[in-house]
């Protein structure tokens, strides 16, 4: 049984990314890892329990029946853009997932937590959204479909909501381009209203970097282009998976 355990845990530490080191755990985090070996190390959960460890997460950035037909043509649009350089982004219900080993920690640090655009099951209630990306150009493009339990004026989005898929967005880009980051300012000009349902583009483009510190700009306007919804700025400071986990 002890040599189950040690065994377990040792396949989860092998999964854990490189800045989470066992030799630099901390103890409760020792701990958890041990405490989750122990109550999963009978031989015949451990196999069913290393298979849900490494089973493949779900993709929420994929069309769902809820998309509607504008949102569906954007997403051909830039699908058939793939030959210059535009990158669909896969997108998971937890931030983790990016890390190495992240599948696996997130079903151990807080299982319950979901990223808040993704926390609503039921598809086109909320935030849908997929994010494409190009390099090259250092610019990022989320197509968004606001659902209605974003309301905020009547018949209208939320600015929470619109500053949620802001930071969101941006946040993607910035990741996408400088790794692991976390939002230190975000400054909003809300433009005009986006009516509930509508699909809007959210463009996303690295302004410049400087040591820690990454400048992205964005801009939500139509899916047309005609009409602008919003404006903002945003800064963003890399931190180690150990600073976003929290210890
Ligand atoms: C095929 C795979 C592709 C992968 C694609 C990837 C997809 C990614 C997928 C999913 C991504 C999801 C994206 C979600 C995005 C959401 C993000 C959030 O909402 S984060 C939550 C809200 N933010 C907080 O809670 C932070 C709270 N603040 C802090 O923790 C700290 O203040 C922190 C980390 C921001 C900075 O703290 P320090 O101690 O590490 O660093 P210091 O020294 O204070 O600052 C570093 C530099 O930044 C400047 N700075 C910091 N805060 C500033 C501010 N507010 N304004 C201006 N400058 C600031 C400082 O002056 C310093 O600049 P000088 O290096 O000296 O030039």
């Amino acid at each position: 049984m002890w040599r189950n355990t040690m065994r377990f845990a040792a396949v989860l530490c092998r999964h854990l990314p490189p800045q989470m080191n066992p030799q630099n755990l901390t103890a409760s985090l020792k701990k958890m890892i041990l405490e989750s070996a122990v109550k999963f190390s009978r031989p015949a959960r451990t196999i069913a329990w290393s298979r849900a460890l490494c089973s493949a997460p779900k993709d929420y950035g994929v069309p769902n029946p809820s998309w509607s037909a504008e949102m569906m043509s954007l997403y051909e649009r830039y699908s058939a853009k793939g030959a210059e350089s535009w990158e669909r982004l896969p997108s998971y219900k937890r931030y983790l997932t990016y890390s190495a080993g992240g599948q696996c920690l997130s079903r151990l640090h807080k299982p319950t937590a979901r990223l808040f655009t993704r926390n609503l099951e039921e598809e086109g209630a909320g935030f849908e959204y997929t994010v494409f990306a190009n390099k090259a150009e250092r610019r990022a493009v989320c197509l968004f479909q606001a659902g209605p339990l974003l309301e905020g004026p009547p018949g209208h989005v939320h600015g929470g909501a619109i500053a949620t898929i802001i930071d969101s967005a941006t946040g993607i880009c910035a990741t996408y381009l400088t790794g692991f980051v976390m939002t230190a300012n975000l400054n909003i000009n809300y433009r005009n209203p986006i009516p509930l349902g509508s699909v809007v583009l959210v463009e996303c483009e690295l302004d410049r970097t400087e040591g820690r510190k990454t400048f992205v700009s964005c801009r939500i306007t139509s899916a047309d282009g005609s009409k602008l919804h919003a404006e903002a700025t945003a800064l963003f400071v890399s931190v180690s998976v150990g600073t976003l986990i929290g210890f």
